[in-house]
């Protein structure tokens, strides 16, 4: 695991745009093209910002990049909490991805299950070697981590859902938000070439200590699960969450 922390958002954000040109251009060396997972919540705003700006538009080869999302909450694509809403707006209609490369989970018109078994037909697709090797997972996964310790949509207390291994996309119900989710599971996750985890601000401090320097309590703190096979893992966090470690 490599802990990079940086004063704030703003240099922190440079440093994962950097390290995703670099990694998409490492990928697309040896394969024609690059998945990458996106994550939602308020912390890649600043990163979508910065990817589709003059800066860095042209240093990544967007036609052979395939987007996924880590998890979805389940409101129509046109609410301001939905992840793949926040990517569309802030990143992937500014850049020239191909729209048939999108892979959004679908919310509407069909059950949060039927949802999650779609999206896993879409990853079975795109990773037929799953269970036989070679090609397995991801190229590259960034995740956010909430200020409970959760990433995906694998909440604290969720056990069924932290635990679940037999599916590569679940759905579940949270009533603290009064919505359903879909998410990726831990097992695709941890297949990835390289995972990134985002994280910043002083509510995710006491997490990140538990997380990073705590012991073993996935139920707790399930962003302990994403421990990669094979991969690279990186943190990039601020210092304001670093704080307590
Ligand atoms: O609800 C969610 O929260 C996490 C963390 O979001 P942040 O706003 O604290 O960055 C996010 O990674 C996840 O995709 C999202 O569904």
């Amino acid at each position: 695991m490599q802990l990079h922390i940086f004063p704030g958002l703003n240099d922190l954000s440079v440093a994962v745009a950097d390290w995703m040109v670099e990694t998409i251009k490492t990928t697309l060396q040896h394969k024609n093209r690059c998945t990458l997972v996106l994550s939602g919540g308020n912390t890649p705003k600043k990163l979508n910002a910065l990817l589709c700006s003059p800066a860095y538009i042209d240093k990544i080869d967007w036609a052979k990049v395939h987007i996924f999302f880590g998890d979805e909450r389940f409101v129509p694509l046109n609410d301001e909490r939905n992840n793949a809403k926040l990517a569309l707006d802030t990143l992937l209609h500014h850049v020239p991805v191909l729209k048939q490369n999108i892979h959004i989970m679908r919310t509407e018109g069909i059950s949060p299950e039927d949802a999650a078994a779609a999206y896993e037909t879409i990853l079975q697709s795109y990773f037929p070697s799953h269970t036989a090797g070679e090609e397995k997972s991801f190229d590259i996964v960034l995740l956010g981590m909430g200020d409970d310790g959760h990433t995906l949509s694998l909440f604290p207390g969720k056990t069924d859902v932290i635990d679940e291994t037999k599916k590569l996309c679940t759905s579940l119900w949270l009533q603290a938000q009064d919505m359903y989710r879909v998410t990726l599971t831990h097992p695709i996750v941890n297949k990835a070439a390289n995972i990134a985890f985002l994280t910043n601000g002083t509510g995710k401090a006491a997490s990140l200590q538990q997380v990073l320097k705590g012991s073993y309590q996935p139920y707790m703190y399930p962003s302990q699960i994403i421990q990669p096979l094979n991969g690279q893992l990186h943190w990039f966090v601020d210092e304001a969450a670093a704080a307590l470690l």
